[in-house]
């Protein structure tokens, strides 16, 4: 069985969880063929560790706050990221650091690095693939190696993966959703009850907002996200300064309230459509849906995503939209991608 060494740079929520599942639970990965070992470990806090026979997740899962990976053999004080991605035994990057949503940077340089390395990357950062998508996926060809960010959108439910591989069949001309899990849970809070600040707090505390939640209260996640699907599966190549943007910051208690009172409920869509010219047109904006409408029942962290298509009409997924071991998932998945090729080629 062929075990994939990976490392892991930033180890915040999101690769945490990632590193207690692979000590939790081997057996996981066994059934899907392959094996798990993590080799180094990068992060702002702690600064690198590398150890070739595999880090001891245990300890590296319970460092103190406030100290640093320089304590252990094969430590730091310092994330020595490019050293790191460029020279340790691993197979797979695992990138999931702050999602830049201006340059998408440090990351898109972590992954440039890694694919220029002939390492296979998996990512849950939006922000190289919105920004910077189409370079890095010629990258990746160029090398031999796979650039793969299934959590870049919906965190681990299958979207991208699925409507390439599920819906290829089929003209897309429009993809509708709700794509932001804090700015929904919030919503939904405010609701009952809670103010914006609060309902924020409690987001963050779930694991749900980004590292600055203003990118998910302002709309700037959507956005990226919302690039990311007219770009990937409308066949659109736009900027995420071409969406236009409203957030839900100025959605008041009163007006959540007079909503519901009217049987309606403020929802955050993101939406872009092909016209009938060709052209594309996104946005992001808070709409106050009808009780019946299929997205108005999206409740808490929950998202949903709808294509609209020649053959099926709308086809809607939904599932977790944010979340620590949710979001791992999109990497175990994207690790799953990975084998694939790799066993593909080793076939071939
Ligand atoms: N949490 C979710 O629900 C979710 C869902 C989908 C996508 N994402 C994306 O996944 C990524 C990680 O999310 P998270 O919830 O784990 O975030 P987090 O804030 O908990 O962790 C990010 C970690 O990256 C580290 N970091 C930042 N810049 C770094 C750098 N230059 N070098 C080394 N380490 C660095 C930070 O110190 C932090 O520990 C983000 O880009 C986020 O947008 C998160
Ligand atoms: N902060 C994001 C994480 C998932 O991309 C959200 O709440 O949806």
């Amino acid at each position: 069985m062929t075990t994939y060494n990976l490392a892991l740079i930033g180890f915040g929520g999101v690769n945490r969880a990632l590193a207690e599942l692979i000590r939790d639970e081997p057996q996981r990965f066994a059934s899907l063929g392959f094996g798990l070992r993590i080799v180094a470990i990068t992060d702002l806090a702690l600064g690198s560790l590398v150890q070739a026979e595999g880090i001891d997740l245990g300890a590296a899962l319970s460092m103190p706050r406030g100290t640093s990976f320089a304590g252990l053999p094969g430590g730091s004080p310092d994330p020595r990221n490019e050293e790191v991605i460029r020279n340790s035994p691993a197979d797979i990057v695992v990138e999931a650091t702050f999602t830049s949503p201006v340059d998408g940077e440090p990351a898109v340089s972590h992954v440039k690095w890694a694919l220029e390395s002939g390492k296979h990357v998996v990512s849950t950062n939006k922000g190289p693939v919105a920004l910077r998508g189409t370079e890095l996926s010629k990258l990746a060809a160029d090398n031999g190696v796979r650039f793969e960010y299934e959590g870049a959108v919906m965190s681990g439910t299958p979207v991208i993966r699925l409507a390439h591989k599920m819906l290829g069949g089929l003209k897309l001309t429009a993809v509708q959703g709700i794509l932001n899990g804090t700015s929904n849970y919030v919503l939904g809070r405010m609701e009952a009850g809670l103010g914006l600040d609060e309902a924020i707090i409690e987001a963050q505390d779930l694991g749900y907002a980004e590292a600055d939640p203003t990118a998910d209260i302002a709309g700037s996640d959507v956005r990226l996200k919302v690039a990311i699907l007219a770009n990937e599966l409308l066949g659109a190549s736009i900027h995420p300064s071409e969406v236009s943007t409203t957030g839900i910051q100025d959605i008041t208690s009163a007006d959540v309230s007079k909503a519901l009172a009217a049987g309606l409920r403020w929802k955050l869509i993101g939406e872009a459509r092909r016209n009938a010219d060709g052209s594309i047109v996104a946005s992001v904006q808070p709409v106050a849906l009808a009780a019946d409408h299929p997205l108005a029942g999206i409740s808490g962290a929950t998202n949903a995503v709808s294509f609209t298509t020649d053959l099926l009409g709308a086809v809607t997924v939904s599932g977790p939209g944010a979340g620590r071991v949710e979001t791992a998932y999109a990497l175990i998945s994207d690790i799953m991608a990975v084998n694939e090729f790799v066993k593909g080629a080793v076939r071939a």
